[in-house]
């Protein structure tokens, strides 16, 4: 049922095309299979799924990442309504360190996301009441929790919409250049 496996620019991300089944009742698509994405995968397993739904449009949430030894993979797809996904590799030793991707992610376009360890993650609601899926390759460790802003000037994401309603938390998100001053202790 996957259709198109694309290798991103950003070392280990991809976007991957999956196929839909449509008849008279309505659709049908595999979101996750551990054989067909093992050349992905490799070592890692799926420890945990989650769902987010954002209501509002233009909501963003983001941008996080678990510090290792909890850093996770994530193969994220947009079920319901559409958002854009956007993955930053904070990655010091990556070729594409502080660079980003971003793609449309909806219940449309059956496309899913690949966000190595290391890389942050935040996405947009372009409609609302959008919801995600989440694959993740560790469990949830609040301790190992960070992440960056989503409107770091250095990074300067160019969100398709106002940004809006983030939460307190990732308000208080540091810039790149103070995550970067706390990396270096
Ligand atoms: C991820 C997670 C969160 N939580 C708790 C922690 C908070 O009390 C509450 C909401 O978490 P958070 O505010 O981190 O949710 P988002 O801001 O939507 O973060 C999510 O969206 C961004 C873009 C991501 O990439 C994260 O992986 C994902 O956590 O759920 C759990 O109990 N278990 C979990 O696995």
């Amino acid at each position: 049922m996957t259709k198109q496996l694309i290798s991103l620019d950003i070392p280990d991300a991809f976007v991957i095309k999956q196929t839909s089944f449509t008849d008279q009742r309505g659709q049908f698509s595999r979101l996750f299979c551990q054989k067909t994405l093992a050349p992905i995968l490799a070592h890692r397993e799926v420890k945990q799924v989650n769902f987010s739904r954002t209501t509002i449009q233009g909501t963003v949430r983001g941008l996080h990442y678990q510090r290792s030894p909890e850093a996770e993979m994530k193969f994220i797809r947009c079920i319901q309504g559409s958002v854009w996904d956007v993955m930053v590799d904070l990655r010091p030793d990556s070729p594409t360190f502080l660079q980003w991707h971003a793609e449309e992610l909806s219940q449309e376009n059956n496309t899913m996301i690949v966000i190595p360890e290391g890389c942050a993650h935040g996405f947009q609601a372009l409609a609302a009441e959008s919801e995600l899926i989440y694959f993740h390759t560790a469990f949830y460790a609040e301790m190992a929790e960070a992440g960056v802003h989503v409107q770091d000037p250095d990074l300067a994401i160019d969100w398709p919409l106002p940004v809006n309603n983030l939460s307190i938390r990732d308000a208080e998100l540091p810039t790149v250049e103070k995550w970067l001053k706390d990396l270096s202790g």
